[in-house]
């Protein structure tokens, strides 16, 4: 059997997929690669990896070479409390200021841009930088986080009682389509899909039962997460009890809504088609 090379997003909204396969309670034959969301992009389309948790726009501009795996997603249905711009004033200010986004995120960014053009019709100037909530303010008039760095520095906000303007940009989503948020995709290589399509309807199998684990062994589950991200418990019960991880036919609308709008300002050449490994017409 081919070893499948498997990309884990190293932040807490992944790991309740990935917790039982971590600790070896499923079997998984393959490699478990962690990383940020940009450097598992880059990766998989750079072929070092088969399979692995993708930022969702990246799908749409690679779906040629992709298939998405069923059921599996990072989402929230409204606030998400884990990609947070923070800004010196309100978002409605920022028109012609300088932005810092974070270089781990592609889908975050997509969407601050898609809420910009269409929400907020404010037209901002961008800058890449490294996650760094201090650095990012003191050059900038807002920084973009996303995963466990945005947690923390929110919770930093709030401890140190930082004069940010803090803007959930899952609730803002929410707000202006009514829509869920699907943040990222387990995606597959099509090449090695078709090569090897036991291997990955095995993996297919093993990633859902891996959720469910998670869910049976909830506490298990909160403790491996205090004991990573050092985040408070109460912090990490409102985080796991607000990320899904499925991906249903709600979840395929709210894709196409975003990708939509993201055709809108230019951020994807094509609409775009869901081709779901397993399903009709993939
Ligand atoms: C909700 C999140 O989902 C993620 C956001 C991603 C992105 O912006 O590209 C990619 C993968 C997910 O980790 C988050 O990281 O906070």
């Amino acid at each position: 059997m081919a070893k499948v090379r498997l990309g884990q997003v190293d932040y807490l909204n992944c790991l309740p997929v990935f917790h039982a396969l971590e600790d070896g309670i499923l079997p998984f034959e393959g490699e478990l690669i962690k990383g940020t969301p940009t450097m598992l992009n880059k990766m998989l389309l750079e072929g070092e990896l088969d399979v692995t948790a993708l930022s969702s726009i990246e799908y749409a501009r690679h779906v040629d070479k992709c298939f998405i795996l069923p059921n599996l997603s990072v989402s929230a249905d409204g606030p998400v409390h884990s990609i947070f711009l923070f800004s010196h004033v309100p978002v409605t200010e920022l028109e012609g200021k300088k932005i810092c986004l974070t270089s781990s995120s592609s889908t975050s960014i997509a969407l601050l841009k898609v809420l910009f053009d269409h929400y907020y019709h404010v037209e901002a100037k961008y800058e890449t930088q490294a996650p760094d909530l201090d650095k990012m303010m003191s050059c900038a008039d807002g920084a973009l986080l996303i995963g466990d760095d945005a947690m923390r520095a929110n919770l930093r906000v709030k401890e140190e009682g930082l004069p940010y303007h803090v803007t959930d940009l899952g609730e803002v989503w929410k707000q202006f389509t009514g829509e869920r948020m699907v943040f990222a995709l387990w995606i597959i290589k099509k090449d090695f899909a078709l090569e090897h399509p036991e291997e990955i309807d095995l993996l297919c199998k093993t990633l859902v039962e891996a959720k469910e684990y998670a869910a049976a062994n909830y506490d298990g589950l909160l403790k491996k997460a205090r004991r990573r991200s050092g985040l408070p418990m109460e912090v990490l019960e409102e985080y796991f009890q607000t990320i899904n991880n499925d991906f249903d036919e709600g979840h395929k609308r709210a894709l196409l809504t975003f990708y939509d709008y993201c055709y809108k300002s230019g951020l994807i050449e094509e609409r775009v088609r869901l081709s779901v490994w397993g399903e009709e017409g993939a």
